[in-house]
């Protein structure tokens, strides 16, 4: 596991797009296209503003990379707390991704339905690799979780599917999430966390002893692939490292 501090979000989304830039352009010199999981909730949304800002724009071949998602909340598109909407309003609508390289989690049919025509999706991806995502870009909750992987729930004791539907009572929402077995086959996995709320987390995620039913962040240990956490100082603060 490779740590990377930054002072502040703003630079940690400045670093981290320069990283992911790098990457893509690496990857793409041995393969066709990038695969890449998308992360919701709020760390992101700098990150991905930034990537629509001179260089990435131009440099970036946004034609040839596919997106998906890690995890939905399952509510309609033009709700506000929908992942999907936040990254085409921040990045995939301006920078102009073909349609036909984004892959939602849908939201428009029952979440059990969702979840078994995404599994078909990546199927058609990754069925015949060695590895799934190129890059899958996560979030951590205060909670620890991370994707839908919330703690207490059955989900996180999932050892075969790759996407899985169910209720999340605590937030009274269906939730659609990738499970940590298809994530731990990504060629790299990358959490960002930032903020003070989450320096104890983070702590217990990184430093404590293994305890996913309440950490589901500690889930996530890609087998061959790279595993990268950049964070900022603050929620850095509370680490002995
Ligand atoms: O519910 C969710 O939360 C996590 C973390 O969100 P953040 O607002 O603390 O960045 C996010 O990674 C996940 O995609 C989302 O559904």
């Amino acid at each position: 596991m490779e740590l990377h501090i930054a002072k502040n979000t703003q630079e940690l989304s400045e670093n981290l797009a320069a990283w992911i830039s790098n990457y893509i352009q690496e990857v793409l010199q041995d393969q066709p296209i990038f695969t890449w999981a998308l992360s919701g909730g709020s760390t992101p949304k700098q990150l991905y503003t930034l990537l629509t800002k001179e260089p990435y724009k131009l440099i970036i071949p946004w034609e040839r990379i596919h997106f998906f998602w890690g995890d939905e909340r399952a509510v309609p598109f033009e709700d506000e707390r929908n992942n999907a909407r936040m990254a085409y309003e921040t990045l995939l609508d301006v920078v102009g991704v073909p349609s036909e390289n984004i892959h939602v989690m849908r939201t428009d049919i029952s979440p059990e339905e969702s979840a078994a025509e995404y599994e078909k999706t990546l199927n058609k991806y990754f069925k015949d690799s060695d590895t799934t995502f190129d890059l899958v870009l996560l979030g951590m909750g205060d909670d620890g979780h991370t994707l839908s992987l919330f703690p207490g729930t059955e989900v996180v004791h999932e050892k075969k599917a790759w996407v899985k539907a169910f209720f999340l009572k605590a937030q009274d929402m269906y939730r659609i999430t990738l499970t940590a077995p298809v994530v731990n086959e990504a060629a790299c996995v990358i959490f960002m966390a930032t903020g003070n709320g989450k320096a104890l987390t983070l702590k217990n995620v990184i430093e404590g002893s293994f305890d996913a039913e309440q950490f589901p962040s500690q889930l996530i240990r890609p087998q061959d692939g790279e595993l990268h956490w950049f964070v900022d100082e603050a929620a850095a603060s509370a680490l002995e490292m």
